[in-house]
Parts: structure tokens; C-alpha cells; sequence
């Protein structure tokens, strides 16, 4: 018998509303970040500073490693997803430079 899929599942609901409330507080917390790091952007463009610095970015993969580690979170994932977002804010950096 299939499942129908439209009918109430109340603890399937509950999960997604914690899901939706944790979804929420990532949008905000890369907002926040992003903000910040627009900032930095600007003091780099400012202080003809490079748009990436390699050696920090290294120290960050290697602390947030061991964070994920510690949280049970796959620590390639937690690399791969710090990545994506640094690799992003560099290309901010990149267009602010291009901007000053
Ligand atoms: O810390 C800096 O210098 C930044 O520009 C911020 C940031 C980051 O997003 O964390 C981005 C680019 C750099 O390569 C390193 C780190």
C-alpha cells in the first residue's frame, strides 16, 4: 500500500518546524558574517591589501576541522562548507578592489 502522502503527520511537522527555526538562524548568521566581511573587504580595498590571505584561511579549515570533529559534524563537510563561503567573500573582496 502506498503512503498517502498529504495527510497530517504531526511528528514529521515537528522535526520541520526545528529544521525551519535552525534554517532561519543559518540565513541570519551568514548574513552577519557577510556583513562583517564586507567591511574587511572595504579596509582591504582601502589599504591595498590582498583579497585572500592562504596562511589564515588554513588556520580556519584546521580549527573548524577540529570543531566539526569535536560536534560530530563530517569534518570534510564542515571544510567544504567554510570553503564555499570564503571562496565567496573573495570574490566580494575582489569586486570592492575593482570598485575602489
Ligand atoms: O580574514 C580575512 O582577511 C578575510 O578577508 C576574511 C576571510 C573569511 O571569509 O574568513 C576571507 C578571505 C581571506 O582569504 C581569509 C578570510
Amino acid at each position: 500500500m502506498t503512503q498517502d502522502t498529504t495527510a497530517p503527520d504531526p511528528v514529521l511537522a515537528g522535526f520541520r518546524a526545528s529544521i525551519d527555526n535552525i534554517d532561519a538562524a543559518l540565513i541570519h548568521i551568514l548574513a552577519e558574517r557577510f556583513r562583517i566581511t564586507k567591511a574587511v573587504g572595504a579596509y582591504k580595498a582601502e589599504h591595498k591589501l590582498p583579497a585572500s590571505d592562504p596562511s589564515r584561511e588554513e588556520r580556519q579549515i584546521a580549527r573548524l576541522r577540529k570543531l566539526a570533529e569535536e560536534a560530530n559534524l563530517d569534518p570534510d563537510f564542515g571544510e567544504k562548507f567554510i570553503r564555499f563561503v570564503i571562496d565567496e567573500v573573495i570574490r566580494h573582496h575582489e569586486k570592492a578592489k575593482g570598485e575602489a
